[in-house]
């Protein structure tokens, strides 16, 4: 979430959709907002979101330390203390189901920030659904307020340890019309196109680009 370290997304409450078991996608962004909101559709990993919350583990220190290292030591804060931070702001875990729309409970707090990482195409089985999703995750928001998304293109699985997952296979095009046709305005849009796989690295994802969006509710 480097995008909110350049300075152009500031707000109070960030919503992360489909946050996984760890925090990692909110180390970055947790100095530029007051609330953090989680979310997630399988129960395990809100309880080892709750069970990170609680202080009963550490998860991510590698990582927030490799953050904390990029940004220079302009907050002047050590893992723990971004732990904390992050401990502290984060008001939520919730329960969602993007293909149930109207599945997130938000009660009176409407994101100014919206995060997701490599969610959509994972809870979407077709392209319909995706723009579904799109269409609801722009309803939990204000005009002015900032989607930030993570994603992958082409990719039909991705595998962790012995598990394999299916995603939906969807194409730049198909993405960025999603968003410009239902509401959004796209800022900015950064690809990686990762190098030629070996067969044991193709076991585990046949992704053909990655992208980080950064959209405005228009
Ligand atoms: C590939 S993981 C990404 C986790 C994390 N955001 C990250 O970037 O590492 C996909 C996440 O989407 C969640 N997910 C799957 N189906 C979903 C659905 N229908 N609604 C919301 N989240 C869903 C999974 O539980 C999982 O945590």
């Amino acid at each position: 979430m480097h995008i909110l370290v350049q300075g152009n997304v500031r707000g109070n409450t960030l919503l992360d959709i489909g946050t996984g078991p760890t925090i990692h996608s909110v180390i970055s962004a947790c100095p530029y907002v007051q609330k953090i909101i989680l979310s997630d559709y399988s129960q395990v990993n809100r309880d080892a979101l709750q069970h990170w919350k609680d202080n009963k583990s550490q998860t991510g220190s590698a990582l927030c330390k490799f953050i904390l290292d990029l940004e220079g030591g302009k907050f002047h804060q050590t893992v723990p203390e971004r732990f904390a931070e992050i401990r502290n702001k984060v008001s939520a875990i919730l329960p969602v189901d993007l293909t149930q729309c109207s599945s997130i409970h938000l009660g009176n707090d409407y994101p100014d920030i919206i995060v997701s990482s490599l969610c959509f195409e994972v809870a979407c089985k077709d392209v319909h659904e995706y723009i579904k999703v799109v269409q609801y995750v722009g309803s939990l928001m204000a005009h002015g307020c900032h989607l930030v998304v993570v994603g992958v293109l082409e990719e039909t699985f991705y595998r962790v340890g012995k598990f394999s997952f299916r995603c939906l296979k969807i194409t730049e095009s198909e993405v960025k019309t999603a968003y410009t046709t239902n509401g959004f305005e796209i800022k900015t849009w950064k690809e990686y196109i990762p190098p030629p796989r070996t067969a044991e690295e193709a076991e585990f994802s046949d992704f053909q680009k990655a992208f980080v969006m950064h959209a405005v509710k228009v």
